[in-house]
């Protein structure tokens, strides 16, 4: 049977995930009183309740962190409680994170009905509500659950499913579209997900958003490169080619796509000028044919 998601959680009002996957957690200074208006509990509460079993480190001087990677680039960090061991030690342990499939960690294990649209103060638009209902599968990366809030508002019937359901088994479906959501880690280390991409792409139309974007760059036969800084923020520009606009965008993403032969890009990040949006047709010739569409940006 499947479960239903996204009602009973609307009073978090910030959390997008369906749980908390925290590893890791540096402070400058942990302050155990607390005075944010919205703020419901403290940080040690919200870490009790979910049995979140990290050790936080405070009291660093994060500063110098981010000092440090502004020269470097992104860097492998190690967290470590452990005095005993020197900093040698850890520099010599064989790093193998660039490689690993962080999705399955953070994907939903069976599929299930998303219920839930977004409050109307946070829509931009009425256009498109309350008209067909079109059903989506949306497999989950690790899915900001804001992608699932609006295309519900936008009528959409939506299932989510998890990074490893076989493609066969979504057309079995019949969606009228398929979504890749945004999700942790290096593109190249699911290569599963780029199969299952492959496997739709013609057949439905799809949408790829950040680690979506990225895989199905990859599907269409593009490489995907890790950025020394990554794109992190609120306030990304970038160009759509398609109407000569500038839309400020919010990103998180380390990798990048490189362009790509025979698929058009629709949207240059202008800070850097990568590629921040693409899309591809199975026939160029034939308007009416099946789309494939990504964008780098997190909705
Ligand atoms: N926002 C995302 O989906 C991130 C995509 C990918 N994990 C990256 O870091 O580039």
């Amino acid at each position: 049977m499947r479960e239903k998601r996204g009602q009973a959680r609307r009073e978090r009002d910030d959390e997008e995930s369906r749980q908390c996957f925290l590893a890791g957690l540096v402070i400058r200074s942990l302050s155990i009183s607390t005075s944010n208006w919205r703020c419901k509990e403290t940080l040690g509460d919200y870490l009790a309740e979910r049995n979140i079993n990290v050790s936080p480190l405070y009291d660093v001087d994060t500063r110098a962190i981010t000092r440090r990677l502004r020269e470097d680039g992104s860097l492998i960090g190690v967290l470590s409680t452990e005095n005993s061991k020197s900093e040698r030690t850890f520099r010599n342990v064989p790093y193998m994170g660039h490689c690993v499939d962080l999705i399955s960690g953070v994907s939903c294990k069976s599929p299930c009905e998303w219920l839930g649209g977004t409050a109307s103060a946070w829509d931009f638009e009425d256009n498109g509500r309350n008209k067909d209902t079109f059903n989506v599968v949306a497999y989950d990366f690790g899915i900001k659950q804001n992608i699932l809030r609006h295309l519900a508002s936008y009528s959409c019937k939506i299932t989510v499913v998890p990074s490893t359901w076989p493609a066969s088994e979504t057309l079995k479906m019949r969606p009228d579209g398929v979504l890749f959501s945004n999700g942790p880690g290096n593109p190249s280390a699911v290569p599963y997900s780029v199969g299952t991409i492959k496997e739709l792409i013609g057949k439905i139309p799809v949408f790829g958003i950040c680690m979506g974007h990225q895989l199905l760059g990859q599907a269409l036969g593009g490489k995907t490169f890790r950025m020394k800084f990554g794109h992190h923020g609120g306030n990304h520009p970038v160009r759509n080619l398609r109407n000569n606009s500038v839309e400020i965008s919010a990103q998180n993403h380390n990798y990048a796509e490189s362009l790509l032969e025979g698929v058009e890009v629709t949207h240059v990040n202008l800070n850097d000028g990568g590629c921040a949006g693409l899309a591809s047709f199975k026939n160029e010739a034939d308007v009416t044919s099946i789309p494939s569409q990504s964008i780098s940006r997190t909705p």
